[in-house]
């Protein structure tokens, strides 16, 4: 069946699909069919989902009762658009010169506004506003929402399910109204970006990272789920909080913690065995532990482990390339990563894999560390007393490959100035750790083009700023970060990239790639072809300027060939099981550009489908 439609779209339609200016439906992509609604009058009004507002045609209007509830002019999809633009902007220019938070708390307010009143507007903004919009429904804006959650509460989104479910998880999953559900991303609030634990206020997480997967992805928004399983929270300041709306206890920890999350696993995995479920901003002990314990149970991963170390090292590949070296180099370069927690830990796993997977290099891996890596207790050594065996592999040792002379807890500052890194790396949470005497340090750096990585969100917590990158490192250094910078204008007409390096551009792919090809899990092999697809977006010209990750506004072309290489990789190593009415065999027949094809088509556009069928 996919065959005849792929026969159908050209690579031109495709193209214009997938661009975030140009509707689907426009290109030429099939229309949904009419849908019956069930409910009539006020109740429509009411709904999100079903709600056109001002637009729904006078046929809808007679059929539906709705006549005389709203003012009698029809207004065109388009209308409405504008009219949210104009608003929004105009919120922009009034709210000039206020403080940051007030602007972006006011910014998130109204979306939030329009995604409790209309989905479909909602999520069309979003899809052609993304590098705009971004910002608000995600990082950093959504941290900001996460600390203040119980205050700006109004409306459920997602479902809880707390410590004092235990037992009842398993009816409770039925109350969720939505038949179908293919992509949950669910957190315990432990470690909300860098702003620590957060209790239950974390929600906003799952629900910012579903709405990137909306936009992205394209996954249907009446299918995805976000989810607070609330086991307490360490948080002295919320516990003391009266508005706190999470549990008002300690967390659980060890068996009682392991047995609410597997209550809840159980529970999913009963009525939607085939969805996919991100585990999100889990503090580090856990987010390794239930990565280890339901991986192969179930079709899940790690975001902050498994999609950072992705576009970590696509971004590391990126700055092998900018120093015009080939890609059989990166073994040679010298990696000081700042943050040994679950991102630091997992980008390090999958850096050395890759480095391994290299023309000669040992494949066991011995004798072969080029990784620097510091805690909040500085650079990590082999003397370091109850080292996690996760961050042991990576402990400096005093063997004679150690030139350098560094010791025990040694400083950053220190181990820059001594190793002289080709990448500075940041995953520590600790906002403008890079301090001049480190960046200044950085300009002394083995490479001729020395990056710099503060990965760290929200936007408080960036390691640095590009503006001092560009000033203390000087204007051939490459920058990301995790939360959106603007680029900075260097003089003679040259611009510094503020590149943004965030887990967005693989997760979206990720869940897709696994859902298409409804595979019974997410290999490393998968995750791996994430990485790969992303690393080969940009090209040599974009790199030599500076251009490490495309810009957002492309997230749903991107998506599209991360997903596809998922699938893809997922049909290699025997993992696929097909979704719906493409069987694995299908999958399987499908050429690489088949399979972008296929992905693409599955994405969800927001247009307003009829209603009501024509007679
Ligand atoms: N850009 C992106 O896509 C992503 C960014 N992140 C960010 O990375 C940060 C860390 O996340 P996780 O690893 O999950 O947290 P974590 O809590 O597991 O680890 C934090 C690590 O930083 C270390 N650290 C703390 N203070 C330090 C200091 N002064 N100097 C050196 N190291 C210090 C800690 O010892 C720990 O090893 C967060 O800000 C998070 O928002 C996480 C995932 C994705
Ligand atoms: C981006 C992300 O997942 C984080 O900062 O935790
Ligand atoms: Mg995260």
């Amino acid at each position: 069946m996919w065959r005849h439609a792929a026969r159908r779209s050209s690579a031109q339609i495709q193209r214009r699909a997938l661009s975030s200016s140009a509707p689907a439906a426009a290109a030429g992509a099939p229309v949904p069919g009419p849908c019956i609604v069930h409910k009539r009058g006020t109740d429509i009004l009411h709904d999100p989902w079903f709600n056109k507002d001002t637009a729904f045609p006078m046929t809808e209007r007679d059929r539906l009762g709705l006549r005389g509830l709203l003012p009698p002019r029809v207004m065109s999809f388009e209308q409405q658009y504008d009219r949210f633009i104009n608003s929004f902007r105009s919120l922009e220019h009034n709210t000039r010169g206020e403080p940051d938070t007030i602007v972006a708390l006011a910014k998130w307010r109204i979306l939030n506004r329009l995604h409790d009143r209309n989905e479909t507007l909602y999520y069309r903004v979003l899809i052609d506003n993304i590098k705009d919009f971004a910002p608000i429904i995600y990082t950093p804006t959504v941290g900001l929402v996460c600390e203040n959650y119980s205050g700006l509460f109004r409306r459920p989104r997602g479902m809880y399910f707390s410590a004092k479910d235990k037992g009842e998880m398993m009816s409770m999953i039925y109350n969720w109204p939505a038949e179908k559900v293919d992509m949950i991303v669910v957190t315990d609030g432990s470690r909300i970006l860098g702003l620590g634990d957060l209790g239950v206020q974390g929600i906003g997480i799952p629900i910012g990272k579903l709405d990137v997967y909306v936009a992205a992805a394209g996954i249907n928004p009446q299918k995805v789920l976000p989810i607070m399983l609330d086991v307490g929270t360490n948080n002295a300041k919320l516990l003391e909080d009266k508005l706190y709306l999470g549990l008002r206890q300690p967390r659980l920890e060890g068996a009682e913690y392991l047995s609410v999350v597997d209550e809840f696993m159980e529970a999913v995995h009963a009525r939607w065995p085939k969805a996919v479920v991100q585990f999100e901003d889990f503090q580090m002990k856990w987010a390794f532990e239930t990565l280890q314990r339901y991986r192969n149970r179930f079709c899940m991963f790690n975001d902050d482990v498994q999609g950072t170390a992705g576009v970590a090292l696509a971004g590391l590949l990126g700055a092998v390339r900018a120093q015009g070296r080939p890609l059989t180099d990166f073994p040679k370069q010298k990696i000081v990563v700042v943050g040994a927690g679950s991102a630091g830990i997992g980008v390090l796993n999958m850096a050395k894999q890759a480095m391994l997977r290299m023309p000669g290099i040992n494949r066991s891996g011995e004798g072969h560390n080029q990784f620097w890596v510091l805690d909040k207790d500085g650079l990590i050594t082999k003397s370091r007393k109850d080292l996690d065996p996760a961050v042991a592999r990576f402990a400096r040792g005093f063997g004679p490959d150690e030139v350098q002379d560094l010791h025990e807890g040694a400083s950053l500052v220190e181990v820059v100035k001594k190793v002289k890194p080709h990448v500075l790396l940041g995953l520590s949470g600790v906002g403008g750790i890079f301090n001049e005497e480190v960046l200044k340090a950085m300009k002394e750096s083995d490479s001729p083009r020395p990056a710099i990585f503060a990965m760290s969100n929200p936007t408080t917590k960036a390691e640095c700023t590009p503006e001092d990158v560009f000033k203390y490192v000087g204007e051939n250094a490459v920058f990301a970060s995790g939360s959106p910078f603007s680029n900075v204008i260097l003089g003679n007409g040259r611009k510094g990239y503020a590149n943004q390096a965030n887990n967005m551009y693989l997760f979206p792919g990720i869940g897709l790639g696994a859902l298409l090809s409804g595979a019974r899990h997410i290999s490393d092999g998968m995750l791996q072809a994430a990485a790969e697809c992303l690393a080969s977006y940009i090209t040599d010209d974009e790199i030599r300027k500076g251009i490490l990750f495309p810009s957002v506004s492309n997230i749903r072309h991107i998506t599209a060939r991360v997903g596809a290489a998922v699938v893809r990789a997922a049909v290699f190593e025997d993992l696929a099981e097909g979704r719906c009415d493409v069987d694995a065999g299908d999958l399987k027949d499908m050429t690489e550009s088949d399979t972008v094809d296929y992905v693409a088509r599955k994405m969800w556009y927001p247009i307003y489908s009829p209603l009501v069928n024509d007679k």
